[in-house]
């Protein structure tokens, strides 16, 4: 099966701090890849790369069959940014519009809809992201969960087949981290999406995962199904198990 999101040899460093230095992973339609890795390991990074918001330094990328790596030109990723949502793992709403304007912004921008079609589609998206009745409210004005799924709503306005989503949990109560973990899972079921979840949040990866891979000195560590990574005895799982009980 052709991958969705390939790397090879990825590197990138900010001065003489080497946050990635040789990352190679594949992602296939359909399938939730879960990269775990403690803080500071460079997750928030690879997706900044992945998308084009931060350069790499070498190694290539390709996305939805195009090697973005070769882009020059800021309309180049215009095609492949069509077809990828990004939850950032904090803010990335805009503060000064309401829930129904942030949906419905790149609707308006990308594919030109009728206001009347727009407005059905931004009710089917907030209804199946369990949100309903705040199509008004600022972002301001709801809950660090309820703003998630506004994220996540705005994430797949265009029907994307990939999803990145930084840190999708963090700074959630449990039962609100899991009700997010759940609908990503029901995102995949439904619509086939792929995504890559970057997270430290165990139960999240557990729960949305199809393939976990651990992020760790700068590569990826252990890749594999979730039910054998939970059994794996490599020394670096077992070091991050550690590190984030602390
Ligand atoms: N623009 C930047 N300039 C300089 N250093 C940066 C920049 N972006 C990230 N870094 C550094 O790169 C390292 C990796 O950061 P990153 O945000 O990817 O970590 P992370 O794994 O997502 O961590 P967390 O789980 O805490 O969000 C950190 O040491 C960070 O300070």
């Amino acid at each position: 099966m052709r991958w969705i999101v390939c790397t090879q040899n990825l590197a990138k460093s900010f001065g003489a701090l080497k946050v990635l230095k040789e990352v190679n992973l594949e992602v296939y339609p359909g399938e939730t890849v879960v990269i775990l890795g403690g803080s500071g390991s460079g997750k928030s990074v690879l997706l900044q790369i992945l998308v084009g918001l931060v350069p790499a330094d070498s190694g290539r990328i390709w996305l939805h069959g195009y090697e973005v790596t070769q882009f020059r030109k800021e309309k180049d990723w215009y095609p492949v940014r069509l077809k990828t949502g990004f939850l950032f793992q904090i803010g990335g709403l805009y503060d000064s519009m309401t829930v129904f304007e942030n949906i419905a912004f790149a609707m308006r921008y990308h594919l030109r809809l009728p206001e009347k079609e727009i407005k059905k589609r931004v009710q089917k998206i907030l209804d199946s992201v369990q949100l309903k009745g705040v199509e008004e409210k600022y972002p301001a004005e709801l809950s660090g969960g309820m703003q998630k799924r506004v994220g996540l709503a705005r994430a797949i306005a265009l029907n994307p087949p990939l999803i990145l989503y930084d840190e999708p949990t963090t700074g959630l109560d449990p039962i609100m981290g899991d009700s997010i973990s759940r609908l990503i899972r029901h995102l995949q079921r439904t619509y086939n999406i792929s995504a890559i979840v970057v997270t430290h949040d165990l139960s999240c990866a557990f729960k949305v995962a199809d393939r976990i891979m651990l992020l760790y000195d700068g590569k990826i560590m252990i890749s594999g199904p979730v039910e054998e990574v939970k059994k794996s005895d490599n020394p670096y799982f077992k070091q991050f198990l550690k590190a984030i009980k602390e």
